[in-house]
């Protein structure tokens, strides 16, 4: 550990990390292979580590106390970082990305429409959802291998559509095509985030090509959908949903132009922050439970017992609490946000660490969750640690797949209740099978699964 001196006379400690001779391996890295990077970091230096990449430092926080600390105790102190800055030139000024006034103010706008109250109303359409989906594998038996991340996109796309947006987006086109537009802008974000936004955007790269094309795509759905409410104008539709309350408040914009773009960053945020989250989360259980039969059987008895062949109802959420635990553990292994970027607006101390200004600060939930103080053999698929006879001694922050503090997931619940429905739904009467080699996982703004996840179909019985 280095230990500085400070204003008057006073040391500061610096985190451990690596030599700055590791520069060009640590640029191949982050590159390459983002989450052995950290994990590395993690495991070598400890808690905290300061990885100097270029003119670049990077502050990891990997302690329960760490994520505390930054994501709440001192949130004010940090703005969303590295990644996010670059998805905000596609999303704007989306709840995810922005700051202050305009975040507050658009979080007191949104968050009602994710209430308790609001998300237990929706059961029945997720339910549905999930039901069309299992229909569609069903008629899959003894064909060959489905792509599950193309499925599980398409799901949550289409519930995003039913229950925020009052909407069908299946008739806006393929919603599989509108998850690659998607993936399409995310990878060029990413792109810019690794490569320190130095490869001007201008440049014709396919990757850049295929991201602006994507982008008016992405436009083109959010014009569509706008327009559609606009037909429905005389309709009681007012304040039912997030695209009403949006319209409403985009309305009272005295420039019209501003108000558009808000409506805008709000909608493809929300479409962004929704569906792949939850795709990722179900793509990965779907893959875990496919290689561990003994979970598929628990899985498939509890759905039977609960729901029997009925469609489950918001109360199930509850007595599905072997599939919630599934759920739980999925997002331990590979949650769906993997990483939380900040930028330190002034100098800190976290941790017992020095922070200058400026810095970027990561908490990393992958890590977090493999942490070997908090989590017996991490590499170990294992729902029941999330029983609660097992939950009372871990720290609050050594579990954050929905993130903490006042940025806090605003659509947990949604997704949680997407996850576990879909999940039992499957499990009571499929068996999905790997149809390749084991996963590898891809950090991109999510978790995805690379080059998507073929599975064969199966009766479970
Ligand atoms: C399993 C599913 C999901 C996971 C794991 C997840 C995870 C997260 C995490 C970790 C954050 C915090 C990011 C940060 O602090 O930098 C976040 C924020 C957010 N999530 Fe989710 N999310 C999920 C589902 C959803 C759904 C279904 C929606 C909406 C439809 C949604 C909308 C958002 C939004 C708008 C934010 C930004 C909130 C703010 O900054 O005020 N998420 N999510």
């Amino acid at each position: 550990m280095t230990v500085v001196a400070g204003p008057a006379g006073r040391t500061r400690r610096v985190p451990p990390g690596p030599p700055r001779t590791a520069t060009f391996r640590l640029l191949r890295e982050l590159f390459t292979d983002r989450l052995s990077l950290l994990s590395s970091a993690a495991s070598r230096y400890g808690d905290a580590a300061r990885i100097a990449i270029g003119p670049k430092a990077l502050y990891l926080f990997n302690s329960p106390e760490g994520a505390k600390h930054v994501l709440a105790d001192n949130s004010s102190n940090y703005h969303k970082g590295i990644g996010l800055v670059e998805a905000k030139k596609v999303i704007g000024d989306g709840l995810l990305t922005s700051e202050g006034e305009l975040w507050r103010t658009q979080r007191k706008l949104i968050q009602p429409a994710f209430q308790h109250k609001r998300i237990a109303a929706q059961a029945g359409v997720v339910a549905a959802e999930a039901g069309q989906l299992v229909d569609r594998l069903r008629n899959r038996i003894g064909a060959g291998p489905v792509d599950m991340t193309h499925e599980m996109t398409g799901l949550t796309l289409g519930v995003l559509g039913r229950t925020l947006l009052d909407s069908d987006l299946g008739d806006l086109g393929d919603l599989g095509s509108i998850g690659h537009a998607f993936e399409s802008v995310q990878d060029q974000a990413m792109f810019e985030a690794v490569t320190l936004s130095l490869v001007p955007s201008w440049l014709p790269l396919p990757m850049q090509r295929r991201s602006r094309k994507a982008n008016a795509e992405l436009r083109d759905v959010v014009n569509t959908l706008v327009a559609r409410r606009a037909e429905r104008a005389g309709e009681d539709v007012a304040g039912a949903d997030v695209l009403s309350r949006l319209i409403e408040s985009t309305r009272r914009e005295s420039d019209p132009a501003v108000g558009a773009k808000r409506l805008r960053d709000e909608l493809v945020t929300l479409l962004l922050a929704g569906h792949e989250t939850t795709a990722s989360t179900l793509s990965w259980a779907l893959y875990l439970v496919g290689r561990h039969p003994e979970v598929a059987a628990r899985l498939r008895e509890e759905a039977a017992t609960v729901l029997g062949d009925r469609p489950p109802e918001f109360a199930d959420l509850r007595r599905l609490s072997y599939t919630g635990m599934v759920v739980q553990e999925v997002m331990r292994m590979y949650p769906p946000v993997w990483l939380l970027p900040r930028i330190a607006l002034a100098e800190d101390e976290v941790a017992g660490f020095h922070v200058p200004a400026g810095s970027d600060v990561v908490v990393c939930p992958y890590t977090m969750h493999r942490h070997p103080d908090f989590w017996h053999r991490p590499e170990l698929f294992d729902p029941d640690r999330f029983h609660p006879d097992h939950t009372a001694d871990r720290p609050r922050y050594a579990y954050i797949p929905f993130g903490g503090g006042p940025r806090f997931c605003v659509g947990s619940n949604l997704g949680t209740m997407e996850a576990v429905f879909t999940l039992a739904m499957i499990s009571r009467e499929l068996r999905l099978r790997g149809a390749a080699g084991p996963a590898v996982a891809e950090p991109m703004l999510s978790l995805r699964v690379r080059g998507g996840l073929p599975m064969t179909v199966h009766p479970a019985h």
